[in-house]
């Protein structure tokens, strides 16, 4: 969460000559409300049941590039999904930077914490291994702008492609 998946991958995916594709978003247009608001009807069992369900949908597509969830690696049938499927790059950010830049967001369920802090540490000390373990490569996301972050992914990118693909 706040790595900047969605706003980097947005301004990233043209530059690759991809289709830009959310997963959060894609959930949210199919469902008709936002994410906060499944995690309130359905518990956040029932949003992971919708996010899997989402990306094996969107894993049969071709030419895209698809910002996860923060969570979506929590399932290893997702990890599979995505690394069968995908170049998986991830956007590594660190809990001072998620701090930082969610202060003000009332988005994300997961961060409805009293202390944000713990809430985040907790979910890295989970998570950390599980991106490690699915990801091709990994980009560390720095305070500069998320255009000249898309710049450092897509030169990373480009170099994991021309090492399987020749040129
Ligand atoms: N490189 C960046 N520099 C500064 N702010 C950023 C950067 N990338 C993202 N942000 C900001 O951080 C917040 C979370 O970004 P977002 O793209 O939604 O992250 P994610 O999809 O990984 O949760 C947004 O307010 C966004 O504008
Ligand atoms: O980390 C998580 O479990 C989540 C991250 C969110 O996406 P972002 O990583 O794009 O914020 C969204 O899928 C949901 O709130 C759960
Ligand atoms: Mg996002």
């Amino acid at each position: 969460m706040g790595s900047g998946k969605t706003t980097v991958g947005k301004a990233l995916a043209p530059r690759l000559g991809l289709e830009f594709v959310d997963l959060d978003q894609q959930i949210e247009q199919r469902c008709g409300v936002d994410v906060s608001l499944i995690f309130e009807i359905e518990g956040e069992q029932g949003f992971r049941a919708r996010e899997h369900a989402m990306l094996v949908e969107l894993s049969k597509r071709q030419g895209m590039l698809l910002a996860t969830g923060g969570g979506s690696v929590i399932n290893p049938a997702n990890r599979e999904l995505l690394r069968a499927t995908g170049l998986v790059v991830w956007l590594q950010t660190g809990v001072d930077q998620q701090l930082r830049r969610l202060a003000r967001d009332q988005r994300r369920p997961l961060l409805r914490a009293p202390d944000r802090r713990e809430r985040l540490e907790a979910l890295a000390a989970e998570r950390d291994p599980l991106y490690r373990t699915c990801a091709h490569r990994v980009v560390r996301s720095a305070d500069i702008s998320p255009a000249r972050m898309a710049l450092r992914a897509e030169k990373e990118i480009r170099q994991a492609l021309s090492e399987v693909t020749p040129t």
